[in-house]
């Protein structure tokens, strides 16, 4: 199957008058992680999730600006967000396993998309579970609750809940920051798996996760990209003073 990628051209959120996304034009390839780094209240967040239309669930909440996947744009009222969904996977700050076991957790999404058959699930459960490298630790116990599981593999099963689905793209909004360092080197190595079959953005505050997993970065400022550049570009030499003072901590 051909990686795809997503882009945006003029993308501006708005909560009621306040603009917290300011026509921001993005580029997301296949096959590359994208960090989005920037102070808190940036607009990072609002941001990823005007990706997937999960604004769309807050009242008072508009999109202007375009939304591309291939030569679609899907900030369009036809869309229909729940395939949407299908292709773009969310990740959240914390892992939300659904109160269900294991195996349950990652059959959810492809029985509901029309995979009824029992041999065909139990594929999927064990690639998915392989590819967020979770399989070996879990294949014993695949019946028993997902709120048994530590953080880490919480994560991971969430991870592994939205690659069954076969999206194009996946979110991930700070996937880690709840996690311990362990548990987040894994992550950090599960994301550097990924890309070489998805496109990936991820929102984080950690800046030293932005430089080790991430192919670009996009640094936000009040709602507004200031610099959009390969990673190592962005972190030794960048081309905006606002960069160099948050990148050197010197706000944020
Ligand atoms: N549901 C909402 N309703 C109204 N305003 C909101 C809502 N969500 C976020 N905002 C506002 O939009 C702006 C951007 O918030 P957002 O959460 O996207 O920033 P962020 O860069 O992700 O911040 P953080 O790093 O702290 O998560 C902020 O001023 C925030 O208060």
């Amino acid at each position: 199957m051909e990686a795809i990628g997503m882009s945006t051209n003029d993308l501006s959120v708005y909560y009621a008058e306040k603009q917290a996304v300011k026509r921001v034009s993005l580029d997301f390839r296949a096959k590359q992680v994208t960090a989005l780094i920037g102070p808190s209240g940036c607009g990072k967040s609002t941001f990823l999730r005007s990706l997937n239309r999960m604004n769309d669930l807050i009242p008072d909440c508009r999109i202007t600006g375009e939304i591309w996947i291939r030569d679609r744009n899907i900030n369009d009222k036809t869309t229909d967000v729940v395939s949407l969904r299908q292709r773009i996977g969310m990740v959240w700050q914390r892992p939300n396993p659904f109160h269900k076991s294991i195996y349950e957790n990652i059959a959810f999404g492809p029985r509901y998309h029309g995979t009824k058959n029992k041999k065909k699930l139990d594929e999927i459960v064990e690639q998915s579970l392989r590819k967020a490298a979770l399989w070996e630790e879990t294949k014993d116990r695949l019946h028993n609750s997902a709120l048994a599981l530590s953080g880490g593999q919480q994560q991971r099963l969430c991870i592994a809940r939205s690659i069954a689905v076969k999206p194009d793209i996946i979110l991930m909004d700070e996937p880690a920051s709840a996690l311990d360092p362990v548990s987040t080197s894994k992550i950090e190595e599960l994301i550097a798996e990924l890309k070489q079959e998805f496109c990936i953005v991820i929102v984080t505050h950690n800046m030293h996760q932005a430089a080790r997993v991430s192919d670009k970065t996009a640094f936000f400022l009040n709602g507004e990209v200031v610099e959009h550049d390969v990673t190592t570009n962005i972190f030794t030499n960048p081309q905006k003073q606002e960069t160099s003072d948050y990148i050197s901590g010197r706000f944020g």
